[in-house]
């Protein structure tokens, strides 16, 4: 079914249609609004794609991103560390395992726990978290989301360092 526009309403997408119009939507907005360079983007997703660890001694095959030279892990393997013996959060596309931190986390383990598995920077940074927060994140820093997966680029206004 169309609309007066000739396009599909929205409630009628499927869902994977859905992710694909709110990327291309952030992208047209990205490029609008000159958060991002479209071409740095591009030669930036080849240039910051991830490769396999070219350790031949390595026995994991776990793909390592170029850019930074965290380990990349998707969203789905995320997904599967959402208990409190195993949980992992993501904060502005990084990988954390704050399994250890949850009892000694000053806010209490439960409001980390409603993020288990998925990304918390929202509520993270919704509380306003002190520097010195901020500086204990690198000891539970794991890794990176994989490219088509982040949804801060690290090159628009919400940048890392503004934390
Ligand atoms: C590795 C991740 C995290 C670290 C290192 C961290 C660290 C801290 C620290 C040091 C504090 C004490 C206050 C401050 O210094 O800002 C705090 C408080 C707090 N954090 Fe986190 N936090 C993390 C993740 C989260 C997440 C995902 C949430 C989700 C909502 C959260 C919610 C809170 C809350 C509600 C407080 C209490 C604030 C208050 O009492 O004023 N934190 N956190």
């Amino acid at each position: 079914m169309k609309d007066n526009y000739g396009s599909t309403p929205l409630y009628l997408l499927q869902p994977s249609s859905i992710f694909s119009f709110a990327a291309q939507t952030l992208e047209l907005a990205t490029q609008t609004l000159g958060y991002r360079d479209t071409s740095a983007t591009t030669s930036s997703s080849s240039s910051s794609s991830s490769s396999f660890a070219d350790d031949p001694t390595s026995t994991r095959h776990r793909k390592r991103d170029e850019q930074s030279g965290l380990d990349v892990y998707t969203l789905d393997e995320v997904a599967m560390h959402d208990t409190m013996d195993d949980c992992w959060i993501i904060l502005y596309d990084k990988v954390f395992d704050v399994t250890k931190f949850l009892l000694d986390h000053p806010g209490g383990e439960d409001v980390i726990m409603e993020h288990a598995g998925r990304d918390a920077t929202i509520a993270f940074r919704g509380v306003g978290h002190s520097l010195p927060a901020l500086q204990a994140l690198d000891t539970y820093l794991m890794g990176i989301l994989p490219p088509e997966e982040r949804i801060f680029t690290g090159e628009g206004p919400c940048q890392w360092s503004t934390l």
